[in-house]
């Protein structure tokens, strides 16, 4: 010892070796598993995010389990949720693991996306200049497109409207009437060709949904004028050289060298009956009188000897509604929507059904790869087939977002001052370097942001629209609330609502509640959210060894009993402050699902804004920039990466409003106590009028309750902390517009083919995102008789 302070250097090393934490994963409760294997049989089920739940119903607010040697810490106490994803970006990253099988669907090569990337600088660099693309100015500036393509996706369910060769919604509504009878009528046989090439894969016309002006993107890539390939070419060209037919390739195929929009192909196959005709009525003009309004809906299928199906749908029709795949048609609208509001490229220069079509494809597979040890292998052996046209697909992506490189470095570097995502991606350095990404670096950013953009806002609607379905009380008081401001169409009148502005979204408190509920009950991003402990580090009461994934789970945090009172009930007025009183269910709920609550209706719904508001989210994304050490999960984001931090208390000091943790169902909580948000008060945008908590410290139904870090927040649909949502305020405008744009027009009731609201909860899968496998098919009712649903351009705001 050369001197006293390395002598109290080597004993103060001495002691906190003594006292250094154990690891405490032995003590973490969890459900036994097998030798070798763990839990790896329980997980592989297709819902395996319900099973999380159970094990967290049964094991508490953190427990473990194995996939093979790999152990699995999920969290489902909100306050220890809200530490392990607020820490600073060095502490927790995303686990590749979890995410890498993601990757399939952004890049041909297997390299991470700042999305399922461990190298934070890679993430720090992409997030932080894509922050700007989602400031509320850009919110503001993409309403117009999103509320187009809603009033388009809302004329393409109109029986009696005029027929739009244009309406890229209609059409494929038309097709999935022709995929129902063929499924019916089994006749996939000697049809089969026939059925590529007109049906399946009839042409495809990639409107403009009602834009008249050509995107940037469209005039640079000039195709339609005879320049150069475009998109939509590119992915038939991928197409044909994968030897797959494609809707994209039938689509150029159709549209011809200039890109106009072909005339709409009339069917010819024989097996229409009513949906073809009605849909010639509809997609071509010189039928359009021979079919009159609905009368082709309301038709029985003519000759097919197997009804099964379209029977059903008919039946339905003939009450003067359509059967539709909602769940489509949202994949392809807001894919659009995305596409021309961040990337200023419009439908018809983009090959939107095929990327729709092909992400599903490589999600489901990526899905089944996580959780299936070797399934690639084993696929390439027993199945190769099937995954060539995996890897068709994932090439044919691969393209899409390589034009999407090429037209930014086309578009040439842009000031600061242009905020659009594209101008921003083109902006993007590499941290070590400092040069801007090439194509290899960039492609996989351009793939990962195209796959968090459409997948989540889509199914997020679809899911309220499956929800109201199911409770049609609920549907009915957010109708009236609509009424109210005049933004739903009258019973038996031809005069259409008006339209949706901005300012109505934040003026709608049922309709927002609803939302809350549906998003807390199926969070699109269910199982989002997985890290990785690279450093011993607190989880709760237990300290935690490296390796370890730590895995704060959406699904079990907004449906687990220690969290919420009555969780698998539907009840959108936990989220108001003052909840309508309650009136018995209506008739036609009772054969909803039977654990799920009626929502009574409204009575007459005083306008006011309620809660928190997504413009803080927007504001965080301006302000923070995703930085190291910024904090946009508010206080959560506190935290230091290096050091084992505290432990987030312990079930006594429970936030207001949030249940006691138990895994026993005898002390669950009682109904959150309500309270309307600090937040509003600090929007820069119209209060969009969420009753949800997102970054803010919201306090409605599911916030923070406390206000604190780490008090516990339930429900956080868009994730907390450093790697929170970025699109969260476009994608609540978006899901908002989508709804109050449709519910204004139309009832929407569940096919009775669907097999009842029970039925559609079983075909739930997770693939990236939580959906129905199958698709979600709804009857579509215009409200105020078929005119009042159609003419949605109608009565100007
Ligand atoms: C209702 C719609 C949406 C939901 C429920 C949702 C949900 C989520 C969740 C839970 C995460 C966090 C994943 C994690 O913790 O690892 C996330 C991340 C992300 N989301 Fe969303 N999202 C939605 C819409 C959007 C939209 C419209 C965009 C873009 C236009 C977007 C862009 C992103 C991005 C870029 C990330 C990654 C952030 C990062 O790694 O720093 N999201 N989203």
């Amino acid at each position: 010892m050369t001197s006293t302070w390395e002598e109290l250097g080597f004993y103060g090393q001495l002691a906190s070796t003594l006292v250094a934490p154990k690891y405490d994963l032995d003590r973490v409760p969890g459900p036994r598993g097998q030798f070798a294997l763990g839990n790896i049989t329980a997980v592989m089920r297709p819902d395996y995010h319900v099973q999380m739940l159970e094990w967290a119903n049964e094991f508490g607010g953190v427990f473990k389990f194995s996939l093979g040697f790999q152990w699995v810490v999920v969290v489902s106490d909100p306050r220890v949720a809200v530490q392990v994803l607020g820490r600073g970006p060095d502490s927790i990253p995303r686990k590749c693991i979890g995410y890498k099988f993601f990757d399939l669907a952004t890049n041909a090569s297997g390299a991470h996306s700042f999305f399922t990337t461990s190298d934070e600088g890679q993430w720090a660099a992409v997030r932080k200049a894509a922050a700007a693309a989602f400031s509320s100015a850009n919110v503001r500036k993409a309403f117009p497109i999103a509320l187009r393509h809603s009033l388009t996706v809302a004329d393409s369910l109109d029986p009696s409207a005029p027929p739009d060769p244009n309406n890229p919604y209609a059409l494929l509504l038309h097709e999935h009437k022709h995929r129902a009878n063929d499924h019916a009528n089994g006749h996939a046989n000697g049809h089969a060709n026939g059925h590529a090439n007109g049906h399946e894969r009839q042409p495809q016309q990639e409107s403009s949904a009602g834009s008249s002006s050509r995107g940037l993107f469209g005039r640079l890539f000039g195709s339609r004028r005879g320049k150069a390939p475009s998109l939509t070419d590119g992915a038939a060209a991928t197409a044909a050289a994968g030897g797959a037919v494609t809707a994209a390739a039938d689509a150029d195929a159709a549209a011809g060298p200039n890109g106009a929009a072909a005339p709409p192909v009339p069917c010819t196959c024989g097996n229409c009956g009513d949906s073809g005709a009605r849909a010639a009525a509809k997609l071509s003009p010189s039928s359009d009188a021979a079919a009159g309004p609905a009368s082709a809906a309301t038709t029985p299928t003519a000759g097919s000897g197997a009804p099964d199906v379209d029977a059903d749908a008919n039946a339905n029709a003939a009450g003067g509604g359509v059967v539709v795949d909602i769940q489509e048609h949202l994949e392809l609208s807001l894919l659009h929507v995305f596409m021309e509001a961040l990337f200023d490229v419009r439908p018809e220069d983009f090959p939107g059904r095929q990327v729709a079509a092909d992400m599903n494809t490589v999600l489901e597979e990526a899905n089944e790869r996580l959780k299936v040890p070797l399934r690639k292998v084993a696929m390439a052996v027993a199945q190769p087939r099937a995954q060539a046209q995996v890897r068709a697909a994932q090439r044919r992506l691969a393209d899409v977002y390589g034009r999407l490189y090429d037209e930014i470095r086309a578009r040439g570097p842009q000031p600061d001052s242009v905020t659009d995502l594209w101008a921003c991606l083109g902006r993007v350095r590499n941290p070590k370097t400092g040069e801007l990404l090439g194509r290899e670096a960039l492609v996989p950013e351009i793939g990962a942001l195209v796959m968090a953009g459409f997948d989540t806002s889509s199914h997020s609607v679809a899911w309220v629209l499956f929800a109201l379905a199911a409770h049609p009380g609920a549907q009915e008081a957010v109708r009236r609330e609509l009424a109210a401001r005049g933004l739903a169409a009258e019973s038996g009148s031809p005069k259409p609502p008006r339209e949706v502005t901005l300012d109505d979204l934040s003026q709608l408190p049922y309709l927002n509640a609803v939302i809350d509920e549906t998003m807390r009950m199926f969070p699109v991003a269910a199982t989002a959210s997985v890290r990785e402990v690279t450093q011993p580090t607190r989880v709760g009461d237990y300290v935690i060894p490296p390796g370890v994934i730590v895995w704060p789970m959406l699904y079990a945090l907004h449906n687990s009993r220690h969290n919420w009172d009555q969780p698998d009930k539907f009840m959108p007025e936990r989220w108001l402050a003052t909840p309508p009183p309650p009136t018995p269910p209506p008739a036609a709920a009772a054969a909803g699902r039977a654990d799920m609550a009626a929502a009574p209706p409204l009575p007459d719904m005083q306008v006011a804004s309620t809660a928190a508001d997504v413009a803080a989210t927007a504001a965080l994304a301006e302000g923070a920039e995703g930085g190291k050490g910024k904090g946009e999960g508010g206080a959560a984001a506190s935290g230091v990466a290096a050091e084992l931090p505290e432990a987030p208390g312990t079930p006594a000091a429970a936030a207001p409003g949030a249940a006691p943790l138990s895994p026993t169902p005898s002390r669950r909580s009682t109904a959150p106590t309500l309270q309307p948000s600090p937040a509003a008060a600090a929007a820069t945008l119209p209060s969009l009028g969420s009753t949800r908590s997102g970054d803010a410290a919201a306090s409605g139904g599911g916030g923070d309750a406390a206000g604190g870090a780490g008090a516990g927040k339930r429900f956080m649909p868009f994730s907390d902390g450093m790697k929170s949502c970025l699109g969260q305020a476009m994608g609540l405008m978006e899901v908002r517009t989508m709804l109050a744009v449709l519910l204004g027009r139309y009832r929407f009731a569940l096919d009775p083919a669907m097999g009842g609201p029970g039925a559609v909860e079983r075909s739930m899968i997770m693939s990236l995102t939580l959906k129905i496998k199958g698709g979600l098919r709804l009857v579509a009712t215009p409200l105020g008789g078929a005119a009042g649903a159609g003419g949605a351009r109608g009565g100007g705001a």
